[in-house]
């Protein structure tokens, strides 16, 4: 079976999101990304398909606010990064407690908490491959991160008068204008669950997702999208828009890579502990703990996201490469998809927050965030992440380089490049599997030129094809196909086929003139050295994080979350079976179960001995550090022991006792064991004020040649 896709942008950029768009050579050949979306007239943007590796080029906000006419600039630039804004943005109203407890009580969520609770064991819809009983799957405390994000909050929640008080006119939904009408808005639950329960805004929200991707009508994500209306409510983002808005927004981009219903819903939800009473238990009690866990795991990727972005962790390449890993292998990978829809939402609508921020988001974004969407394969959200965090960073770069290439980028001549190949492969009698197109996005272009200090017509490969065929032999057959319809440019030819590279990867390269002699770079390949490209030894993530030597823990790792994409992401999984990718129906390694049972997170199960990474936070500061498996507390304090011998000048050592806390609470059995993504905070036992005095006296006495005494102060050392 062949598969023809190209995604591209228009020039102007205003279409970019719409131009998305496939050429089916025959009617089967059908790779419809979009299997569960509405039609609609405006494409949100990450409706546009995997294959190819898209790219959104343009990513300035003014730019962006035309692209992304379905919805994210909507939102103006919305974003409240909860714990830091809190004293601006949010505000306590003069509503008790337990006045918020009764007024949730009231709302169309407690109606619905009483509903059979099969509706919670995870997707109304089964997962694609292999089904799961996501209801089995329980979260343990469910809230071991609760008071510590309680904590980081404080008093972040505007609760206003009346949940009512939000009127749609008071909201720029222009996405909604070709949206359901409220009473046309499709749920079929409860009978006293109905729209009339919502305020207006919030019913032209849920109208513009269900016109957007038709799974916002299954009732289970329609139960989501009320509860995380109640947990929102009266809340509002830094722009003034209502904070359901980014909720529903980040839940789009999820369903519009296909995500399940189950995803669908966390991303919903994926805010509504952090910001309101909602409790885990509560969110698994009514949801499953399928959603009651993905949300638990998104809340802490937001904690220490937050914590390393304070600390500006990953700025330090050991580090950033521990925070890549731990974030994939603490959480269930799926968390970290919901975390990324939340980041890919919040930098769309970056522009309200001061310069400073924007730019240690787009800082943070770059160092973590585009590197775990890369591994995880997402390459539209890793363009478009990478694209606007450029804007930010790098704004005079942006600016010249998007002016220079708005002349040179050149869409339609990769169309039209494309059916002419397509046109000669047939006539020629060569089959292949899939033909692609792409242009290489701004950010990578930029990426390429500042690595291999090139400038811009050096870079040969902005535009691209990939021809995916059956054996070697058709690859050869398909090169001088390619060489009869266009002139090659001289020394760009590159036979990865004879002489494979180091990694293994192979294809013919190729670079030639194309329509309009626009230069066009195009890869041969058959589908097993594509699966190496993309999945393999050779893989892409991999080839664009440079030359790391990766633990086979790492390998396994970033495998498995792949798979896990792959089975939980409809688009992925189209993408691997349109190149024959059969595998994808069992993991790629014999994973047991997470201890708590949950199949979606990866446990170093071939490799046991796999390193643990815990967050350590001493004196304020933040580390993360690399552990032996099965290593306990006390192996964590012995190592921060032998940082802490700080008075070596006396000569002899002396080590203030740490009073270690694990995720936020004391450690009463120190022989317990870390676990990845632990955040291990080390306090002195003694007073900073104490500590001088004890150091003074011990001065003295050392001065004095005497023995440090045992009774006293100085008992509460130890060395
Ligand atoms: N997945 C994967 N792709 C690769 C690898 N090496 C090269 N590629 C692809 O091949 C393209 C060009 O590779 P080469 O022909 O070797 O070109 P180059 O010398 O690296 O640079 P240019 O010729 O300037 O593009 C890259 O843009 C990738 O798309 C690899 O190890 N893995
Ligand atoms: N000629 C091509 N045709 C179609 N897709 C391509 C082509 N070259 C690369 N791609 C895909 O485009 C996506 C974006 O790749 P990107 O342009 O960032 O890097 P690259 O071209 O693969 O590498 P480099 O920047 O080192 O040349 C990836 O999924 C990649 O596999």
């Amino acid at each position: 079976m062949a598969v023809s896709t190209i995604a591209l942008y228009s020039s102007p950029p205003s279409s970019v999101c719409s131009a998305s768009h496939q050429i089916s050579s025959n009617a089967s050949y059908d790779l419809d990304v979009n299997a569960r979306s509405a039609p609609s007239a405006s494409a949100s943007p990450s409706q546009k398909p995997l294959v190819g590796g898209l790219s959104c080029l343009f990513a300035s906000p003014a730019i962006k606010s035309a692209s992304y006419s379905s919805g994210a600039e909507d939102l103006g630039a919305l974003w409240h990064d909860r714990a830091e804004e809190l004293g601006s943005s949010y505000r306590y109203s003069s509503l008790t407690s337990s006045m918020k407890r009764d007024q949730a009580h009231q709302s169309p969520v407690s109606v619905l908490q009483g509903l059979n609770n099969s509706i919670g064991s995870g997707s109304r819809s089964p997962p694609l491959r292999i089904s799961a009983d996501f209801s089995s799957i329980r979260s343990g405390s469910g809230g071991m991160f609760k008071g510590f994000v309680r904590h980081a909050l404080g008093s972040c929640v505007d609760y206003e008068s009346s949940p009512f008080d939000l009127d749609v006119k008071d909201f720029d939904l222009s996405s909604s204008s070709n949206a359901l009408s409220a009473d046309e808005l499709h749920f079929n639950m409860d009978e006293n669950f109905t729209a009339i329960d919502l305020p207006a805004y919030a019913k032209g929200l849920l109208s513009d997702a269900q016109s957007k991707n038709s799974i916002f009508r299954d009732d289970f994500v329609v139960k989501a999208f009320y509860e995380a209306e109640k947990a929102h409510r009266g809340q509002k983002r830094s722009s003034g828009h209502p904070y359901l808005q980014h909720c529903v927004e980040t839940a789009i981009l999820l369903a519009n890579i296909g995500a399940s219903s189950t995803i669908v819903a966390a991303g919903l939800l994926h805010d509504a502990v952090d910001d309101s009473f909602l409790t885990f238990d509560h969110i698994s009690s009514s949801f499953g703990a399928g959603v009651g866990d993905l949300v638990e795991g998104v809340s802490k990727l937001s904690q220490l996201s937050k914590l390393a972005r304070e600390n500006n962790t990953a700025c330090k390449t050991v580090e950033a490469d521990r925070l890549h890993t731990m974030f994939l292998a603490m959480a269930d990978a799926r968390a970290v998809l919901i975390k990324l829809a939340d980041r890919l939402h919040n930098m769309l609508t970056l522009d309200a927050l001061p310069l400073i921020k924007q730019q240690r988001f787009a800082k943070e974004t770059l160092e973590i965030f585009v590197p775990l969407a890369n591994r995880l394969g997402i390459s539209t959200w890793k363009e478009q992440l990478e694209n606007i965090c450029f804007t930010y960073l790098y704004p005079d770069h942006h600016q010249e380089l998007s002016s220079k290439l708005l002349k040179s980028f050149d869409e339609a001549a990769i169309t039209s490049s494309l059916e002419k190949l397509e046109e000669a492969l047939k006539d020629a009698g060569i089959s292949y599997h899939c033909a692609s197109g792409r242009h290489k996005s701004l950010y990578s272009i930029y990426s390429k030129m500042s690595k291999k200090k090139l400038n811009m017509d050096e870079i040969h490969d902005i535009h691209g094809l990939r021809l995916i065929v059956e054996s070697e032999e058709d690859c050869y057959k398909a090169l001088s196909v390619v060489q009869q319809l266009w002139h090659e440019v001289p020394e760009r030819f590159k036979d990865y086929i004879a002489r494979p590279k180091c990694n293994g990867y192979q294809s013919l390269h190729t670079v030639v003139t194309g329509t309009d002699m626009v230069p066009l770079e195009v890869q041969i390949r058959t589908k097993e050295m594509h699966l190496q490209a993309e999945y393999g030894l050779a893989a892409h993530w991999r080839y664009k994080e440079g030359d790391s030597q990766y633990s086979s823990f790492v390998l396994q790792m970033v495998e498995w979350a792949r798979w896990v994409m792959t089975w939980q992401c409809e688009a992925i999984s189209k993408d691997r079976t349109s190149v024959g990718f059969t595998d994808s129906v069992k993991p790629p390694c014999t994973f047991p179960t997470h201890s708590k049972g949950c199949t979606f997170s990866w446990k170093p199960h071939c490799d046991a001995d796999g390193p643990i990474f815990v967050i350590m936070i001493e004196n304020d500061k933040m580390s993360v550090q690399e552990f032996p498996a099965n290593s306990s507390v006390m192996d964590l304090l012995e190592t921060a022991g032998r940082g802490s011998f700080r008075w070596m000048s006396y000569r002899f050592p002396v080590k203030e006792e740490l009073r270690p806390r694990l995720n936020h609470k004391p450690v009463s059995d120190p022989s317990c064991k870390l676990k990845m993504g632990d955040v291990v905070e080390l306090t002195p036992a003694i007073p900073d004020k104490s500590l001088v005095e004890y150091r003074e006296e011990i001065q003295r006495m050392y001065n004095r040649g005497a023995t440090p005494l045992a009774a006293g102060p100085v008992a509460s050392f130890r060395s």
